[in-house]
This record gives C-alpha cells, structure tokens and sequence, in this order.
C-alpha cells in the first residue's frame, strides 16, 4: 500500500460525510457504462486497420491531443504497423466542467512536424466540435502534405461546427450525455477506466 504522508486527514474525524456520491471519486456508483471495453477495444482495432490501409507516401506525423487523447493514442498507437512519429498538442476548453469553455492553447503545433508531412491528429472525442476544428486550422496553416484526424468517439448532437468540419474516421458514435473513460475525465479523474460510462 503507497505510504499516505496525510496522516492529517486519516486522524482526524471533521464530522463529514466522507462518501458523498457527488465526489467525483466515487461518482461510478452513479454510472453506467454506455460502450463496454471490448466494443471500445473492437473500434480502436477497426480504426487501426484503417489507417494502416491509408497509402502515405512518406512516415506519418501522429500528434496525441492532451490530455483526452492519450488513452486512445496509447491503444491505436500499438496497432499501426505502418512507420510513425508521434509528438503532441495541448489544447483545451472545458477544465473541470461538463461545459465547455473558450478554448486555452498550452502547447501549438511546431512548423517542422507539419510542413510537407502526413499529419494525423488523434483525440477522444469529437463533441461540438471546436477544439479538433481549432486545432485543424492551427495545424493547416503550417502546409502539411495531408491532414487528417481521428477520434476515438463522436457525440450525437447537432450542435456541430457550422463549417461542416468532422472527423475523417471515428470509432464509436455516443448519445448526446457527458461520458468519461477512456481517456475522457469527469472533474479530473477517471480516464483511467477501459470503457465508456455515463452518469444515470
Ligand atoms: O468537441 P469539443 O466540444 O471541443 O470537445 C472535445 C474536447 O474536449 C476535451 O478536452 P478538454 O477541453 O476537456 O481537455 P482535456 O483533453 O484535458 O480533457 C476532449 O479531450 C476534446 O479535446
Ligand atoms: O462528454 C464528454 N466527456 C468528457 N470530456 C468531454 N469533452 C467534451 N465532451 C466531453
């Protein structure tokens, strides 16, 4: 057992409760999962094999989306044979909460990863649509050879960006409810969990 040097908190009685469900912690006993692990595992082999069937004619430049993409750029990654480098993107808009907010840049794409490459942008899920859009844009100034990207899941909605922009290859499709595993976080944790769940 990892040695807790809070002994504080464990002595301590504060006379609260200290298992509400509203603690993201213990927000499972209030889950379901919507995609089990072996659907999730199916999408991300069926994604693999399409990527894989792409005819690049040079190596691929695969960036993660952080943090949400990482789960899945761990799982796809394995699964190409096909010759990659890999780097990443930081970008996000929704922190803590289930909405989203104004997109924050924390790392951009560098111009010698882009210009005159194969880029491929893989993240968890496409859900209105404006960070991948964002990123694309980012990613197109700079003169990629090819752009493409690939998401783990797209949420059914239509509240999609106007632009018509989407994906090009996407997993799973997922009802319009704020999802978290794989990769996916509610409040912070959780993206640990092989499959997908939703609150009930
Ligand atoms: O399609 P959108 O509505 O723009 O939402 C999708 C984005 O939201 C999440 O990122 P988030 O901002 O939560 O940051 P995170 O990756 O650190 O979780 C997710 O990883 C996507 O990047
Ligand atoms: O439903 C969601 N879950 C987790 N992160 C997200 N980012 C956008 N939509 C979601």
């Amino acid at each position: 057992m990892a040695k807790d040097n809070n002994t504080e908190s464990t002595q301590i009685d504060t006379g609260k409760d200290t298992h509400p469900t509203s603690y993201p912690e213990n927000i499972l006993e209030k889950a379901e999962i919507i995609v089990s692990e072996q659907m999730v595992d199916e999408a991300i082999n069926k994604l693999a094999q399409q990527i894989n069937a792409q005819d690049y004619s040079a190596p691929l430049h695969v960036f993660c989306i952080m943090n949400g993409g990482l789960y899945f750029a761990g799982q796809l990654l394995r699964l190409l044979t096909i010759p990659v480098s890999v780097s990443y993107i930081h970008a996000t808009r929704y922190g803590d909460k289930t909405q989203g907010q104004e997109l924050q840049w924390l790392v951009k794409p560098k111009a010698d990863e882009i210009h005159n490459h194969h880029v491929m942008l893989l993240d968890d899920i496409f859900d209105e649509g404006i960070t991948l859009e964002a990123i694309a844009k980012e990613c197109q100034a700079l003169k990629p050879r090819s752009l493409q990207c690939t998401v783990l899941v797209d949420k059914e909605h239509t509240r999609k960006p106007l632009s018509g922009f989407s994906p090009d290859f996407a997993g799973l499709t997922v009802p319009d409810r704020y999802i978290f595993g794989c990769g996916m976080d509610f409040k912070g944790l959780w993206r640990n969990l092989p499959a997908i769940y939703a609150l009930k």
